[in-house]
């Protein structure tokens, strides 16, 4: 709703009340409306001022609202009713001004912000564009090239760089609504023609098509197959181009193609997944608001290898200080000349001054006696993270909390080596520690809900999409990885090249296919993990029963490839060749290809056609298949957290809503039919089996994803 009081004598005050963000629903664009309506009916008020309650302007349109059938006023004729309006209108912002916020702000005649306030137009990553006016507003207000940048992105700006652009007009540091009320009684009475800015013109532009061209061509390239990005630059140009009326109107030509599709729904499906994930709880019952994290002022990482780096400063970028211990005192050196080098670029990239004096470097485990949390991030080996935990647990003072940062150990076994397994944690962080969105945080069945509070809390300070998934093997990336890698190098043995593997995969959305993907992180990776899984058999045995290992189909080709040197991008060889070790460019390579041939040979394997549709099912609902068994084994709390764990840390396109969203939107029937006949198929590969636990769900009428929960709960509770 929209609350409306007299202050100053002449001054109209609209406040909007609509809890958290004041987000425009039917409630809210109703009391704007009726408010406004009084305010501009009343001769006693001679200019109107709207701000937001709690020191938020507005969120935007209610995105809860998309899903349902709309009531309520418009949005577009409301802004009309405001900017046509014959008395000033001023947004006062605080906070934040959003899509159909800052459109809000746009349709009012002058806009002052809080110094600490941001406002963008992120519709695009909701999968819509600003279409309350804004796609032909804002290229009217500060240009087109500017306005491009804005509505492709949605990146948010601050009010310096608003007030920049000449998205507002004044930028305050003081209580911006008596800012705001001062500056109304100040243009009382003023024409206002010149503020409307639907009736501007867009500002002159030099070779309008070859700059329309330029950015499309690069926004098609980001885009990875997102249509919301490409609908906005199509916007822009109608604003360039046409008439305000008739831009308006192909605005909602493209909104309307936008609004109703599976991208949009993905896309905020992904925006509330994302905030869904902070409210763990653990199978225990222990949950996210019972449970309170303990504060940390001062951590320590230990080992500065690659991810004892990135971990370093991802935490000292925080404001924590950091004790980063490394044994070695060379690698030490390198570590500490390596990490200011990050910190450094960092900060700059950011504009702050770099953390260099958060960190203090020991060769001694003794100087993380009084840190409050460790995380160990010493090489993936148990005796060695054994090792080092029992060296903390004497050291550290009580309470400390021990994470062991690590993408496959058992979690569980560390902590029964330590005389405190509830204060022990696994934090699985992505490579580049300190870039990468994703953190799963591994509890054990002995984890301490405060343990894994801290962790989560930590993570969320890092600026992490953190998830708390049980303990297994893999966590739920990796082990849902495992499959879809498998079935790829399956595809290779029946007759497939790894271009066309990861053409299918890329077109499909992800930057990378799994080969590609696997070049880039190490062909050795996979081969050392295979050889503890005892998989691993040296020589050139052939035939069927060569391909059989411990009772199941097994692929040895990254097996035979690392045998040969072949590591990926570090050697310059592995799926494909490279100009020299350490290039990124992937080149198709001849000798794969007859390598293949050769090994298809060995095996009698005969090549047939592979289409992409194949390629797609059988890595894809492989992969989703063991979604479902993680669902049911209880290791994550909801297909949220699955999605939110694939997109942010394994590239799966956010238009397509994370695996267990696309499985949703395929049909959970379709995906086991297929399921099904490719286990015919392939009676020998485990992983095509489907789980039980999709079947239940098709059996009880595939429910919507957001009832699996209660499905999952059902079916749980009878088992
Ligand atoms: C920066 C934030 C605002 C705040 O961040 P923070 O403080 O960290 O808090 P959060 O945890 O993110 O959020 C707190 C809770 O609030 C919920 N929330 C946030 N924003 C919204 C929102 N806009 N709507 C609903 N709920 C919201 C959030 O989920 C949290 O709750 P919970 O934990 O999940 O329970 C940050 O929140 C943020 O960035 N928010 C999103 C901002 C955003 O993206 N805004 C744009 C929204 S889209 C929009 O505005 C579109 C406008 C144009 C609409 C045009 C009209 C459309 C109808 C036309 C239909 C066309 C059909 C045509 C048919 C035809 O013609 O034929």
């Amino acid at each position: 709703m929209a609350e409306y009081n007299r202050v100053s004598e002449c001054v109209g005050l609209i406040t909007l009340r609509n809890p958290p963000v004041n987000a425009l629903s039917a409630a809210v664009r109703q009391g704007i409306v009726d408010t406004v309506q009084r305010a501009l009916s009343d001769p006693n008020v001679k200019s109107v001022v709207i701000c937001g309650q709690n020191g938020i302007f507005c969120g935007g349109a209610d995105i809860k609202e998309f899903g349902s059938n709309m009531t309520g006023p418009p949005l577009i004729p409301m802004i009309h009713a405001i900017e046509s309006a014959n008395k000033p209108v001023v947004a006062a912002i605080e906070g934040s001004a959003l899509g159909g916020g800052l459109e809000l702000a746009l349709g009012c005649h002058y806009r002052i912000a809080h110094s600490k306030a941001r406002l963008g137009l992120p519709e695009v990553s909701l999968g819509l564009l600003p279409a309350a006016g804004g796609s032909q507003r804002l290229p009217r207000l500060i240009g087109v090239p500017a306005a491009l940048n804005l509505i492709t992105t949605g990146r948010h700006v601050t009010a310096a760089e608003a007030l920049q652009l000449g998205i507002v007009d004044q930028v305050t540091d003081h209580n911006t609504v008596d800012a705001a009320v001062k500056f109304a009684l100040s243009v009382a009475g003023r024409s206002l023609d010149p503020r409307r800015i639907s009736t501007h013109p867009c500002p002159q532009q030099p070779d309008l098509d070859a700059l329309f061209e330029e950015v499309m061509q690069k926004v098609r390239q980001s885009a990875r197959g997102a249509i919301a990005p490409i609908a906005c630059v199509q916007a822009v140009r109608a604003a360039a181009t046409l008439p305000y009326a008739q831009g308006m109107e192909r605005e909602r030509e493209l909104m309307a193609t936008l609004f109703t599709s599976g991208q949009a729904r993905a896309l905020q499906y992904c925006f509330f997944a994302e905030r869904a994930v902070g409210r763990w709880r653990m199978p225990s019952g222990a949950r996210w608001d019972t449970s309170k994290p303990r504060p940390v002022h001062k951590a320590a990482v230990i080992g500065l290898g690659t991810m004892g780096r990135g971990i370093t400063v991802a935490l000292a970028q925080t404001g924590l200080s950091v004790i980063a211990v490394e044994t070695q005192e060379k690698q030490l050196m390198e570590a500490k000349q390596a990490i200011s080098g990050m910190l450094e670029r960092g900060a700059k990239r950011r504009g702050v001054a770099p953390a260099l004096d958060g960190v203090i470097y020991s060769q001694n485990i003794q100087a993380v006696a009084d840190v409050d949390l460790v995380i160990e991030a010493v090489f993936e080996d148990i005796a060695l993270k054994t090792k080092v935990f029992q060296q903390l647990s004497a050291v550290c003072k009580p309470g400390t909390l021990l994470c062991t940062n690590t993408s496959a150990l058992d979690v569980d076994q560390l902590a029964s080596e330590t005389p405190n397994p509830e204060l022990v944690v696994g934090m699985h962080f992505f490579a580049p520690a300190h870039v990468m969105k994703l953190l799963e945080v591994v509890y054990g069945p002995r984890s301490s809900p405060q343990a894994v509070a801290t962790a989560m809390q930590l993570g969320k300070k890092m600026g992490k999409a953190s998830v708390a998934v049980g303990n297994c093997r893999g966590f739920v990336g990796n082990r849902m990885l495992k499959p879809y890698i498998e079935e790829a190098f399956f595809l290779l043995e029946e007759g497939a090249t790894p271009e066309l593997v990861d053409q299918a995969l890329e077109e499909f959305g992800f930057p990378m296919g799994v080969f590609r993907m696997s070049d880039l992180s190490g062909l050795d990776v996979g081969w050392r993990v295979r050889k503890g899984d005892g998989l691993v058999e040296p020589g050139t045995a052939s035939g069927r029963s060569a391909r059989i290992r411990q009772g199941r189909r097994y692929s040895p080709l990254g097996d035979l490839l690392c045998e040969e040197g072949r590591f990926g991008q570090k050697t310059g060889r592995g799926w494909y060749q490279y100009d020299k070790p350490g290039s990124r460019v992937a080149r198709s390579d001849p000798w794969l290809h007859s390598f293949l041939g050769a090994y298809r040979a060995q095996h009698g394997l005969v090549a047939r056609r592979i289409d992409h549709q194949e390629v797609l099912e059988r890595c894809l609902y492989a992969l989703i298949n063991e979604g479902f068994h993680i669902l049911d084994d209880g290791i994550a709390a909801g297909p949220e957290d699955i999605d939110v764990i694939y997109v942010s840390g394994y590239g799966w396109p956010r238009h397509r809503g994370g695996p267990m969203f696309y499985a949703n939107m395929v049909g959970l029937a379709k995906v086991l039919e297929r399921l099904e006949h490719y286990q015919q198929l392939h009676p020998e590969v485990p992983h095509l089996q489907p789980s039980s636990l999709l079947r239940r769900l098709v059996a009880s009428g595939s429910p919507p994803i957001h009832k699996w929960g209660e499905a999952i709960k059902k079916l749980h509770s009878q088992l």
